[in-house]
């Protein structure tokens, strides 16, 4: 048994503006180091850790983390649609050992996926059905939210488990999300009657005019973010090299004092997808001591993201 971690900023926008080539090549080299890392290790299995952005998950139930048998990636944002290929008896028996860990898992037998989840499959491997992969949402969007301590003991969980049930097998954990940032995903407490409605479950299943109006207001907002216009909240590189340090020492106990109330307020409402990386940290840690053997991060206006990407090996 061996477990290894890639945690990635994603962003929708990737394919949609156009940061400076210095950037771009930047950020380029960095998913090269993924691929390449990856390549290397060539998992036997994937436990993907991913947010949702009102695709999948809605108001009607939102879960604070929940685990597919089965899932399904929508296709936002030009992303990869379809099917992943997911060992639903995997699943199932992950589930259990969470639930005897008091870990209470909500499952889904048919989860739905976007960008959110599926970015890193997919800049790593091209295919997001390239391994077999167990989808692990984790609410990174929709307050209330569940303490970061609640993470990390996921986390802990889920490598516990890869540690005692997967010992012939080469994992890969993935964390896909943050770091500071506040793209324009609605908020429940702000929203119009019409848009309340959306992130009740009318969001689901969006026509195509629709899906596309969303997407241009995305990219509309990141364009005039670029542009020094401030439509969204600024990026705090502070905040997420102080996390990115943090995650590096292997004690993640200090994150478990963080109050999510004050990670939107100083890191913007989508920080909190930096829980994706918290849980797999934490999972990696529970298997044994690592280092980080790579780590990159710009703050990139064009993607509204404070970019990150990190390796983890174990020593
Ligand atoms: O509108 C969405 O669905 C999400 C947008 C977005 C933008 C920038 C960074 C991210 O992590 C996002 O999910
Ligand atoms: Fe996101």
């Amino acid at each position: 048994m061996t477990l290894a971690l890639v945690t990635m900023s994603h962003s929708p926008l990737l394919e949609f503006v156009d940061p400076p080539a210095e950037v771009k090549a930047q950020v380029e080299v960095a998913f090269e180091a993924a691929r390449a890392f990856v390549k290397d290790y060539d998992p036997d299995l994937v436990i993907n850790i991913g947010p949702d952005h009102y695709n999948g998950f809605f108001y009607d139930i939102m879960p604070p983390f929940c685990i597919g048998y089965e899932a399904v990636a929508i296709g936002d944002f030009g992303t990869q649609a379809g099917a992943l290929d997911v060992p639903k008896e995997l699943a199932a028996e992950l589930t259990d050992y969470l639930m005897h860990r008091d870990i209470d898992m909500t499952v889904s037998l048919r989860m739905e996926v976007d960008h959110g989840a599926v970015q890193p499959m997919e800049i790593i491997y091209g295919d997001i059905t390239a391994k077999p992969i167990l989808p692990i949402f984790v609410n990174s969007v929709a307050p209330p939210f569940t303490p970061l301590r609640r993470i990390r003991q996921l986390g802990e969980g889920i490598g516990a488990f890869v540690k005692e049930h997967l010992a012939d097998k080469k994992v890969l954990i993935i964390g896909s999300g943050g770091l500071s940032h506040e793209p324009p995903v609605p908020q429940i407490a702000t929203a119009t009657p019409e848009v309340r409605q959306s992130l009740l479950g009318g969001g689901r299943h969006l026509t195509p005019e629709a899906r596309d109006a969303r997407q241009q207001r995305v990219i509309s907002a990141a364009k005039d973010f670029a542009a020094g216009i401030n439509v969204v909240k600024p990026l705090a590189p502070e905040w997420d090299r102080e996390l990115m340090r943090i995650l590096a020492t292997g004690d993640l106990s200090p994150i478990d004092e963080w109050s999510p109330d004050e990670m939107t307020e100083v890191a913007g409402n989508s920080s909190h997808e930096v829980r994706t990386w918290i849980a797999a940290y934490a999972a990696l840690g529970v298997v044994g001591e690592y280092t980080v053997d790579y780590s990159f991060y710009r703050p990139i206006p064009e993607y509204i993201a404070g970019f990150g990407v990190t390796i983890a090996s174990l020593k």
